[in-house]
């Protein structure tokens, strides 16, 4: 299986908004930061990935099989966190266990309590008594431990606080050591996917802009700090968005292409998002 996911000229229409067109792949293996302004799309292409919501037009494929057509031992291998929690609000960790063994011929009940323990989720408390990092933390406990290959997350990290964020990082990481595992990630948090993503891919408006390698997106784009007035010595197609301020100007530009003695800084995930979407309508 050489792609973990698939997407060929997806369309989704709701009454104000359109998914529009939308293609790319995840290659088995790799890391894919999903970002994108709030309204932006990402929830709904996940949501189409998992087929929970039905699409318009064109063709998902997940582990290298329709999505609409899964066969349930390869569903057992993806492992899912959504932004609010799912389970039940009466039921502890070890209820949610009980429950999971009986569901997947896959569940790994060792593997649960280990990362309950690890997570320090306190197992005998129901999830309404749990905080909303703690839930989640349960809910990532519960994706890894039914055998996962794909592990598909929105916005699964947005409730913990720095240092656990960290540390659910490094899960992913270990998760990554078996080559054949991938993740989808979305997250405001652009930090983060700038630490782990191998591939960005940025959602403005219901439109892919881009779907690249992280690090050819750092290599390529700078922030060139300059007065008003260079703006216009340079050629427009290097410049990728502009952000004017009382003492000057910065522009995002495509570091090859700019000649002459500029000084460029490096530009973060974060400041490659800015940019694009001022310039392509915020
Ligand atoms: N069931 C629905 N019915 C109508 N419109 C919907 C529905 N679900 C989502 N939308 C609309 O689709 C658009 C994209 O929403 P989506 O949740 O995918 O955005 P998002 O990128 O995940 O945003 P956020 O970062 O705020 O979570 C929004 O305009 C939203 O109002």
């Amino acid at each position: 299986m050489e792609h973990a996911i698939s997407m060929t000229g997806v369309e989704k229409h709701y009454q104000d908004f359109k998914l529009d067109n939308l293609s790319f792949t995840l290659p088995a293996g790799t890391i894919m930061g999903l970002i994108g302004e709030n309204g932006a799309g990402k929830s709904t292409t996940i949501k189409l990935i998992l087929d929970l919501i039905s699409r318009d037009k064109g063709e998902v494929q997940v582990l290298g099989q329709p999505n609409r057509a899964l066969p349930k031992p390869l569903r057992e291998h993806i492992g899912v966190v959504l932004e609010e929690c799912t389970f039940p609000d009466t039921l502890t960790a070890h209820h949610i266990n009980k429950i999971l063994k009986n569901i997947f011929q896959t569940w790994n009940e060792d593997q649960f309590h280990a990362y309950i323990q690890r997570f320090q989720v306190p197992a005998q408390k129901k999830v309404k008594e749990l905080s909303r990092g703690m839930k989640m933390k349960l809910s990532i406990a519960a994706a890894l431990s039914h055998d996962s290959k794909l592990l598909i997350l929105d916005e699964a990290t947005s409730g913990l606080d720095p240092i656990v964020r960290d540390e659910m990082l490094d899960v992913f990481l270990d998760f990554m050591k078996d080559e054949t595992h991938s993740i989808l990630m979305s997250s405001h948090i652009l930090s983060d996917l700038e630490k782990v993503s191998d591939y960005i891919a940025f959602m403005h408006r219901g439109k892919l802009l881009f779907c690249e390698e992280k690090d050819a997106l750092l290599d390529r784009y700078g922030v060139l700090k300059c007065a008003k007035e260079d703006l216009d010595r340079l050629n427009p197609s290097i410049i990728k968005g502009v952000r004017q301020h009382q003492f000057g100007a910065e522009a995002l530009v495509d570091r090859d292409a700019l000649k002459g003695t500029w000084t460029v800084e490096r530009a973060t995930i974060e400041d490659i998002m800015i940019f694009f979407a001022k310039e392509n309508g915020r």
